[in-house]
């Protein structure tokens, strides 16, 4: 064969040939690949496993905290770990000691007969203190593939839910009423907290504030010589919300809560002992303090002092006397501490209560406002608007009624027309009332 035939590009016939052999080898492979694939479902599920892997991030596009991120990583730092690896993460925050997961550690949870790989991930913006450690970036769920529905429809629901018990039942706070000259305390938690309270927003932030600001002033307290206590008087009428806003501050801050009777102590002595028995970081609430101390003290009518009087120092508790005790015993043995006075009726108050400086912070509690009202609405029935509620609205800045008596029509029916159209009838109900009275009022 010449150069030239060697080189000379094949024939048409040659090429079609070839390009016909391309042609059945690929269908060829295609119906192997199609056989095969048939054959893999034929074969036991075992061997055809596949991985299903979620990433569950710390943070939402917009940087807010992901709700179960946090819940997956407390359920696995206290119910999976820490004693399922070997290095752990130690952090501790007064008495409390928090074992965790380090970034770039496996974990395995069982649940149902299944298990659930879980990976910490490495961070890939923040280090961890000088040590270099990179903080936790996201979690990483792996799991047979197969168990997606029950991974999906009952695993998370149940970390969820462990952890929202858990965290109730650390939020519950000890609730100690007084017997005789000791406390008996019983742990719950109240239900009371700021979100659930109806008032003014301003007002509640404001108060929120406050309390921050005393939890970050122990050296304030120390440098100026004062017991680091706040006191409140919470003043309005019956049902606005002044026991529910004593447990909320101690919901917020962790405290617990001392509800001294007065009216079942009766001497000074009886007194010291119970304000010595109370643990530091805690509220120490006294409702209705216009009926135990009123304008007409028991100070300028010592006859009228506690039974007991005779039998102690010979005096019976007086308001300052109470007060001063308070600052004395607290300065010396107290940190933390709150002190709440509930009053229906401030100009029932001995004038010692309202002296500058005696109380902190006076805060009237009202009759529901309308946005005290948008917060009852939102919390009973999940909602910010209605089709009554620019009726309610006229009528509540017409009406007084309390965030008591609006919570129980709201709670008369688990459907929102139908309480909201019962809230309705009772306003306008009250409002002809009211109107009556006052009229009734103008012709004496
Ligand atoms: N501001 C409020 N926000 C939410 N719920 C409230 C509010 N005020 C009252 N309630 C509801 O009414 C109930 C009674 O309220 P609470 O005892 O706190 O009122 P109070 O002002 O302390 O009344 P009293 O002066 O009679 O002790 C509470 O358990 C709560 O369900």
């Amino acid at each position: 064969m010449g150069l030239s035939s060697a080189l000379a590009p094949p024939s048409l016939g040659k090429a079609t040939e070839r390009y016909k052999k391309a042609v059945t080898v690929a269908a060829e492979a295609a119906a192997y690949t199609v056989l095969a694939r048939g054959l893999l479902h034929l074969l036991p599920r075992r061997k055809q496993r596949r991985v299903k892997t979620i990433h569950i991030s710390r943070e939402a596009d917009d940087g807010s905290p992901k709700r179960f991120y946090s819940d997956a990583r407390a359920y696995l730092n206290t119910h999976v770990g820490p004693h399922a690896v070997g290095e752990v993460c130690l952090a501790v925050r007064g008495a409390r000691r928090r074992l965790s997961m380090v970034p770039g550690d496996t974990m395995t949870d069982v649940f149902e007969g299944v298990e659930f790989k879980w990976t910490t991930t490495r961070s890939r913006r923040r280090r961890r203190g000088d040590d270099g450690r990179h903080a936790p970036g996201s979690l990483v769920l792996c799991f047979d593939a197969e168990h997606t529905d029950l991974a999906l429809d009952r695993y998370v629901p149940f970390i969820m839910a462990t952890v929202g018990e858990e965290r109730l039942r650390q939020c519950a706070i000890e609730i100690f009423m007084n017997m005789g000259s000791s406390w008996n305390g019983i742990t719950r938690h109240h239900p009371a907290t700021f979100d659930t309270l109806a008032m003014d927003p301003a007002l509640k932030d404001g108060i929120i504030a406050d309390l921050d600001r005393f939890l970050k002033r122990r050296e304030y307290y120390r440098r100026i010589g004062k017991t680091w206590k706040r006191g409140y008087l919470l003043y309005g009428p019956s049902g606005t919300g002044k026991s529910s806003l004593a447990a909320a501050m101690a919901n917020y801050l962790h405290f617990n809560l001392y509800d001294l009777d007065l009216s079942e102590v009766h001497t000074n002595s009886m007194l010291q002992r119970l304000l010595f028995g109370m643990d530091n970081r805690s509220i120490l609430v006294i409702e209705d303090i216009d009926c135990c101390f009123s304008a007409a003290s028991r100070e300028e009518n010592p006859d009228d002092a506690g039974p007991d009087s005779s039998s102690d120092s010979g005096k019976g508790i007086t308001l300052s006397g109470l007060l001063n005790f308070i600052d004395g015993l607290w300065s010396t043995c107290g940190e933390q501490r709150i002190i709440v006075f509930t009053t229906t009726c401030k100009d029932r108050l001995d004038p010692a209560l309202l002296r500058p400086g005696c109380m902190d912070m006076h805060i009237y509690m009202g009759y529901c406002c309308w946005e005290a009202f948008k917060t009852l609405a939102r919390n009973y029935f999940l909602v910010d608007d209605h089709v009554l509620f620019p009726e309610i609205q006229e009528l509540l800045a017409e009406v007084e009624v309390t965030p008591a008596e609006v919570s129980e029509m709201l709670l008369r029916s688990e459907d929102a027309d139908v309480a909201l159209q019962k809230l309705v009838e009772f306003l306008q109900d009250k409002k002809m009332k009211q109107q009556g009275e006052a009229s009734r009022d103008d012709e004496k």
